[in-house]
């Protein structure tokens, strides 16, 4: 008889004790047990001698579900650092660590995948016979080359396609079980590659030189320097070796464009993991990485938790993004954990970035991680220049300064493409009334409710509740009412009017809404079917638009007052990467910046020296305000239907800490967003200059908290290095 301690999905920060009849079951297995009156899987964490509950009434674990670990050792480790360091639930991480299929207690071997292939006919059908259908003669067409996953020959040709094919019996389903073969190795065909320049070759040949050990590289490149090219080449030494590489992207990179370099480069298939994919899908590919059947696997944040099975390398791309930040649950931040697992697998972590977090890039001035430089944009391309346009006393066409207007259309009378900032979803921030000057708000969150024309709705971006666009003031009756600001829809509306003969195209979370929907606009940029191209941040992000020649950004002047310190890291990198799409092939490229404070001295800096100037500079400021990276932070938030209950919660953690000499605490008081969903917000920070200390303190106190009557009404979280006061 053994007594087992499992991780059970219990938001309670410790382990379960089960007595197991056998002898020992290794760490990493799934159980079944039951917890009350409820059925729950968990993973066995260890053994135990002793228990805190009452031998005589431990339950027995009712059913073991794994003939072997479904965690390798390294990763046990990564969950127990995690739980431990960011004081969460030890049950919660393995969750978070695990694929869905797994966490439902299916079986750890992925069920066979269901495709599409041709039928005999359809194998030698003419394609021409299908010219006036023209969906489903793509369909035929590539599935003549080869088998397509259901749920992605659902996504790129509909159904109506696939039903009509069907019924004309051209093409029909499969099942394929998930393949065994690991002969990537074998496929392995390098295609031709650019020549590296001198910095690109010096950076590729530090990683080299590292490939068997750990450590950990900033690649500090410019927008459109080749950071991606370093990559590759380095890549292709690790997979020479057999040895998997393991890329992080941000949400939004995760685009076929970025998805064809790796795989076409390489010749071998490309593990993915995306929002998109089913359970069974996903298991898949953890479970094909488990055992080295792919080289590479790329995917967002959450698969920083992928076993593999011959780790060679690890990349975090655009690493200053912030989707690399968990903001429910366990708010880790898997930049971090990569440089934890990079230590853990003694492999290289390479992080890449244009705009390297302040935290990054400290830990490359101090030389923690090894600095590495592109300088310069690679092949023929130069950098944008980079300006401000002055809106004082300006009149403003739907945003947009007359001088603006006139440079755009030099750009369009060109040939080129032109790319709009602004940070504003929807037709305008506020709907006012022009007599009284009453504005609509959600009562909710206290904000006003933003206008969308297109639905002709109010909506809040802030918890989602939406009404029609009321006809008059609810207030003194008038119907007058107009809208205040502008946002992406009035921006493309009034740029579509004004240059009725370009095509104009907008890109935000409206638009883009939808399986694929991005990708198919994202390429009809790269095949010039629009000249104007409008969007939020969505656009700042990663992409390669060889034809966009001036980027004009719009009203971020907010930022330049935040309450936030990190806003103005947000607005320098934001800044930066805009004006890093711009020029990136042989025709030169500029970005302007409308603003009503030229003289700033962010925006000055920034755009005379440039983002690593700006950068050191804002390091001396965190130094000298004692901010982070040079002190370290935990963020207890509570929420309530009643402000006193989330300051009372607040203010008796407060005094657990106060005693302690090396640890601020600063509040309780109110969030930035003070009001959301109708529950009020408030938070207290704790800050300390050791790393340890604040550990330590927050350990000691942690169960302590838990135990508060206060913590059972209401919602809390504890964020430890927090990124958002939000
Ligand atoms: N050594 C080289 N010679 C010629 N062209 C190159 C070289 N390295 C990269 N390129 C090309 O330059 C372009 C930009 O490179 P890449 O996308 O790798 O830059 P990046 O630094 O990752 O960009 P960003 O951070 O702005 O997204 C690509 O079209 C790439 O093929
Ligand atoms: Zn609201």
């Amino acid at each position: 008889m053994t007594i087992l301690r499992v991780a059970l999905p219990i938001p309670k920060r410790q382990l379960f004790d089960y007595l197991y009849q056998g002898n020992e079951l290794a760490a990493g297995v799934r159980v079944r047990v039951s917890f009350g009156p409820r059925k729950l899987i968990g993973v066995v964490w260890g053994t135990t001698e002793t228990s805190e509950w009452d031998i005589s009434k431990l339950k027995s674990i009712e059913a073991v579900l794994d003939d072997a670990p479904i965690f390798d050792p390294v990763l046990i480790k990564l969950c127990s650092w995690l739980a431990q360091y960011y004081k969460h639930p030890i049950g919660d991480v393995v969750q978070t660590a695990m694929p869905v299929a797994l966490r439902k207690g299916e079986s750890s071997q992925a069920k066979p995948i269901e495709y599409w292939t041709v039928s005999d006919s359809g194998r030698s059908a003419d394609l021409s016979s299908l010219s006036r259908a023209p969906k489903q003669r793509a369909l035929l067409e590539a599935l003549q080359k080869h088998d397509l996953v259901k749920s992605k020959a659902k996504a790129d040709f509909g159904t109506a396609a696939i039903k009509a094919l069907t019924e004309k019996t051209l093409i029909e389903p499969i099942e394929k079980a998930p393949s065994k073969k690991s002969t990537w190795q074998q496929d392995l065909l390098i295609q031709d590659k650019p020549t590296a320049n001198v910095e690109q070759a010096i950076a590729i040949s530090c990683i080299e030189a590292k490939l068997d050990q750990y450590g950990c590289f900033l690649l500090d490149g410019i927008t459109g320097s080749g950071k991606t090219e370093v990559y590759l080449q380095a890549i292709e030494q690790v997979l020479k070796q057999g040895k998997q590489v393991l890329i992080l992207v941000p949400e939004i990179g995760l685009t076929p464009q970025t998805v064809h370099r790796f795989k076409y480069r390489f010749g071998i298939d490309v593990g993915i993991l995306h929002s998109g994919l089913n359970n069974n899908e996903r298991l898949q590919v953890w479970q094909q990485s488990a055992n080295a059947q792919l080289g590479i696997i790329i995917g967002t944040r959450s698969a920083i938790f992928t076993p593999m099975l011959k780790p060679g390398l690890l990349i975090v791309d655009e690493e200053h993004d912030s989707s690399y930040k968990q903001q429910d649950g366990l708010r880790y931040h898997a930049r971090d954990l990569a440089v934890m697992r990079a230590r853990e697998e003694n492999i290289p972590l390479v992080l890449g970035s244009a705009t390297p977090a302040l935290e990054t890039l400290n830990n490359a001035l101090t030389g923690k991680y090894q600095h590495l430089k592109l300088h310069q944009r690679a092949g023929n391309a130069s950098l944008a220049t980079q300006h401000v346009f002055d809106i004082r006393q300006q009149p403003l066409k739907f945003g947009v300064a007359q001088g603006m207007l006139e440079r755009i259309g030099q750009h369009l009378q060109q040939g080129s493409q032109v790319m709009l900032f602004i940070n504003r979803r929807g037709y305008a921030p506020a709907l006012v009334c022009h007599q009284c000057g009453f504005v609509e708000h959600c009562k909710r969150c206290d904000k006003p409710f933003t206008v969308h024309k297109q639905l002709y709705k109010l909506q809040c971006h802030h918890c989602g509740s939406a009404k029609s666009i009321p006809k008059s003031c609810q207030q003194c009756q008038s119907n007058e009412l107009t809208s205040m600001g502008v946002g992406t829809e009035q921006l493309e509306q009034g740029l579509a009017d004004y240059f009725p003969q370009y095509s104009s195209i907008r890109i935000d979370s409206d638009s883009a809404r939808g399986k694929n929907k991005l990708d198919n606009m994202l390429n009809s940029i790269n095949n010039n079917e629009h000249q104007i191209l409008i969007g939020t941040q969505i656009l700042s992000k990663g992409h390669h638009f060889p034809n966009v020649t001036l980027v004009l950004i719009l009203d971020v002047d907010g930022a330049l007052f935040s309450a936030d310190y990190r806003a103005a890291e947000h607005l320098a990198q934001l800044i930066t990467q805009l004006a890093g799409r711009a020029g990136r092939a042989e025709k030169p490229g500029e970005m302007w910046l409308q603003t009503h404070d030229p003289g700033h001295p962010l925006l000055q800096d920034l755009i005379n020296n440039g983002y690593s100037h700006f950068a050191q500079y804002a390091l001396l400021e965190r130094q000298q305000a004692n901010l982070p990276p040079f002190t370290f932070q935990a963020l207890f938030k509570a929420q309530a239907l009643s402000a006193r209950d989330a300051f009372d919660f607040l203010q008796q953690i407060a005094q657990l800490f106060s005693h302690l000499d090396n640890l601020d605490c600063v509040g309780p008081i109110p969030a930035l967003m003070e009001k959301r969903q109708g529950q009020f917000r408030m938070q207290l920070l704790l800050q300390s200059p050791q790393r340890s200390a604040l550990q330590k303190a927050i350990g000691q106190q942690i169960k302590q908290i838990e135990t508060l009557n206060l913590a059972n009404k209401i919602r809390w979280s504890l964020d430890i290095d927090p990124q958002d006061f939000t």
